[in-house]
C-alpha cells in the first residue's frame, strides 16, 4: 500500500441540503497525530462535515478524502473509527459481544481485553447496554470506535450530556489514544473541551472555518483583557468605559472587554467606589469564540 500523507484532506468544501449551504467551503489538510476539535455554534456546519468525512453523506462540491480514500469506501472506513451524535447501542448484545464483533470487521484490530481496560469497561463489560450510565455508554462506544485500531477517529459531540466527571475520564482516554500516534477529529459545543483537549481548534461558523490555530494562538486572536466585577453600574455606563469593548451581564457580574484596561479601571472606580469582588483576566476562549462568530469569518 503506498504511503498516506494525508489523515483528512477537504479542499474547497460545499455541502448543501436544498437552499440551506451546510458547509460553505471548507480547506482542511490534517496529517498528524493528535486531537483536533472542530468549535462552532449550533447550526454552524460540524455534523454536515463529519458525516461527509464518513461518506454518510455526499459532498455538493469540492473534494475530500480520508486516508488517502473516499470516504466511505472500504479501504477508508477499515481505516476509521467513529461515534456519532445519536449512535446507540442494541441491548441483545453485552458490551464485550459488541466489541469483539466490531473487532471482526477490521483487519487488524486491537485485542478486546486491551480495549475493555483501555475504556474502562472492566466493571460493565457483561452488561447489556440500556443499563449503562450516560459515561459508561459514551466509554463503550468509544470502544467500539477504537477496537479496530483505526488512524482516524471521528467523534460527533463525544461529551454532551456527560456531567464533568465522566466528561474528564473520557478526555483522559482520548488524549491516551491520541498519543499512541491516532488522530482524533471532535466536534463540540464545550469551549473548555476543545482547550483542554485539542491540538488544534478549528472554529467553525456557517459553514466555513474561520479560525485554525493552536489553543494558545486561538488564545492570542482576540488582544485585551476582560474586567469583571458587581457593580451598580448600568450597561450604557459600562459601555461608556468600556474604550469601544463589548460588556456582557452573567448572573450577579458584570464583564467589561476592553484595550484600554488601566484606563477601564480608574473610570470603574471612581464612578462605583462600592463594587465588589473586582478581578482582571486574560480574555477566555469564551471571549474569542464569541468574537469569532459574529465577525462570520476571514482566517
Ligand atoms: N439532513 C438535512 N437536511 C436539511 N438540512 C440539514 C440537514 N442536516 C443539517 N441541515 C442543516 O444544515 C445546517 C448545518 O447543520 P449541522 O447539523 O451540520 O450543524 P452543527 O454545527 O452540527 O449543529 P449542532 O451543533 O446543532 O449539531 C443547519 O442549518 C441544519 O439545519
Amino acid at each position: 500500500m503506498s504511503q498516506v500523507t494525508s489523515r483528512l484532506l477537504a479542499k474547497d468544501l460545499k455541502k448543501s441540503y436544498g437552499k440551506v449551504n451546510a458547509i460553505n467551503g471548507i480547506d482542511l489538510h490534517i496529517d498528524q497525530a493528535g486531537v483536533f476539535a472542530i468549535l462552532g455554534q449550533n447550526g454552524a456546519g460540524k455534523t454536515s462535515f463529519i458525516r461527509c468525512a464518513l461518506g454518510l453523506e455526499s459532498v455538493t462540491s469540492g473534494s475530500l478524502e480520508t486516508m488517502g480514500n473516499k470516504p466511505g469506501s472500504l479501504s477508508a472506513k477499515q481505516q476509521t473509527g467513529v461515534i456519532l451524535q445519536d449512535s446507540d447501542l442494541p441491548d441483545s448484545l453485552t458490551i464485550k459481544e459488541q466489541i469483539q464483533l466490531f473487532a471482526s470487521y477490521y483487519p487488524n484490530p486491537l485485542s478486546v481485553d486491551d480495549t475493555i481496560a483501555m475504556c474502562e469497561l472492566h466493571s460493565f463489560a457483561d452488561k447489556g447496554y440500556k443499563k449503562l450510565s450516560g459515561g459508561q455508554k459514551r466509554r463503550a462506544q468509544f470502544a467500539l470506535a477504537i477496537v479496530g485500531d483505526p488512524q482516524l477517529i471521528f467523534l460527533d459531540e463525544p461529551t454532551t450530556g456527560l456531567d464533568i466527571d465522566a466528561r474528564r475520564r473520557l478526555w483522559s482516554i482520548i488524549r491516551e489514544f491520541a498519543n499512541k500516534g491516532k488522530t482524533i477529529v471532535l466536534t463540540t459545543h464545550y469551549l473548555e473541551e476543545a482547550d483542554n483537549l485539542a491540538d488544534r481548534i478549528m472554529v467553525m461558523n456557517a459553514g466555513k472555518i474561520v479560525a485554525d490555530s493552536t489553543p494558545e494562538d486561538i488564545h492570542k486572536l482576540v488582544k485585551g483583557s476582560v474586567v469583571r466585577c458587581q457593580t451598580q453600574l448600568s450597561i450604557a455606563q459600562l459601555q461608556s468605559l468600556s474604550g469601544g469593548g463589548s460588556v456582557t451581564v452573567s448572573g450577579r457580574f458584570s464583564e467589561i472587554h476592553t484595550e484600554q484596561v488601566n484606563n477601564t479601571l480608574a473610570q470603574l472606580l471612581s464612578l462605583d467606589p462600592d463594587l465588589q469582588d473586582l478581578t482582571v483576566s486574560q480574555p477566555k476562549l469564551e471571549d474569542i469564540f464569541g468574537q469569532l462568530s459574529q465577525t462570520g469569518g476571514g482566517a
